[in-house]
């Protein structure tokens, strides 16, 4: 195992001559649970944590270590080492974190392609491919789109969805495949290519891990975890989240992946929703939300037909998720910064009065 089958290019070398790093070891983030990593290096895994600076120079939580991440190490014993630095990340897919409105968390970092992963049964839906596809444009990530399970319908049926798919997305690859009798695996494979780093992207039972066990060597995905003891002597069980494939690239399957919530995703809804952004340049207002507005263009063409209505709604719909998601986080900064003043007074007045 090298580096470099992890992942590891000239690029990340020249960052750690640039910033002096050559006394560390580098390693890729494989897991993360509660602000324990483990870190793999060309010859080991660690369990690790982060250096107090690391920790106290943060200014939120995407500041901290996360699955893909590049880290400088130091090794304290056989078995553990520190974090001191995080690599410059190339891409972040993040979403809203889970109960924290306004705040994002990092699902996991430098992937260079995302699989979009929908079953063609009970959970075909278009609106939530273009979902994912905000999120991969939105994080630099290129994405191809996979219709799983295809053994479950007729041919006819599957040549009709895949027009519709491709009749409101376009310039995505889509790739038609089964687990079952891996019909298509091979078309998959032809994506992947050495050192680049995957993800999959998919609601919970499309074929996900099913698929990373068929593409990756051994069948290690749910089986297969490894215990680190910790300094404070406990015992952290974690599961890899970071295969090697056949091939050479590299998978990232992670937990956070299922479900994907919308953040500031302005470039994202531009890319996705191209035909309506270009649209919009003729609606009679320049801020127009294409909702009530007279002379709309986006309105009059999904009149005309010329604009699937259901992409439309779910274009309103995102675009929502992306206002709310930005309203909080001004909310939350304005309140950060009356905090900030309230200490500020709070001290001043302490001076005074000592
Ligand atoms: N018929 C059929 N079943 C499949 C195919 N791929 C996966 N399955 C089945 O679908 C179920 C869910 O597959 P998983 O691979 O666990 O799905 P997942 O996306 O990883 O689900 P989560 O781990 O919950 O996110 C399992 O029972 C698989 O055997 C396929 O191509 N055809
Ligand atoms: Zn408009």
């Amino acid at each position: 195992m090298t580096l470099e089958d992890l992942g590891y290019n000239s690029e990340l070398e020249n960052y750690r001559k640039e910033k002096n790093l050559d006394s560390f070891a580098v390693g890729r983030v494989i897991s993360e649970h509660k602000e324990r990593y483990i870190v793999k290096t060309d010859e080991k895994e660690y369990g690790s944590e982060i250096i107090g600076n690391l920790r106290f120079t943060a200014k939120d939580r995407t500041d901290f270590p996360a699955v893909g991440d590049w880290v400088a190490i130091s090794e304290y014993n056989d078995n553990n080492a520190l974090i001191h630095a995080i690599f410059p990340r190339k891409t972040v897919i993040e979403r809203q974190a889970v109960g924290k409105h306004g705040e994002k968390q990092i699902i996991a970092t430098n992937i260079d392609c995302a699989f979009i992963v929908q079953a063609v049964d009970r959970d075909f839906n278009i609106s939530r491919i273009e979902r994912y596809l905000t999120i991969c444009y939105t994080s630099n990530v290129a994405p191809v789109i996979i219709l799983n399970k295809i053994d479950l319908i007729g041919e006819a049926e599957l040549k009709e969805l895949v027009t519709k798919v491709q009749q409101r997305i376009k310039q995505v690859p889509v790739i038609t495949m089964s687990n079952e009798n891996m019909e298509g695996i091979e078309k998959v494979n032809e994506y992947i290519k050495k050192g680049e780093t995957y993800c999959l992207l998919g609601s919970s039972g499309v074929g996900k891990s099913t698929l990373s066990n068929n593409l990756s060597r051994k069948s290690v995905m749910k089986t297969d975890t490894i215990s680190t003891s910790t300094n404070k002597g406990r015992h952290v069980t974690s599961h890899r989240e970071l295969l090697i494939l056949e091939n050479g690239g590299i998978l990232i399957d992670n937990p956070g992946m299922r479900e994907v919530g919308i953040t500031d995703s302005e470039s994202g809804l531009k890319n996705t929703f191209d035909t309506i952004m270009n649209l919009s340049r003729k609606c009679r207002f320049k801020d127009c939300t294409h909702t009530i507005e007279i002379d709309c263009a986006v309105i009059s063409a999904v009149e005309d037909g010329e604009i699937d209505r259901s992409s439309y709604e779910n274009y309103l719909k995102m675009e929502r998720e992306k206002e709310h998601f930005e309203t909080t986080v001004a909310e939350k900064r304005k309140k950060d910064k009356n905090f900030g003043k309230m200490i500020k007074n709070y001290k001043k007045q302490n001076l005074k009065n000592n």
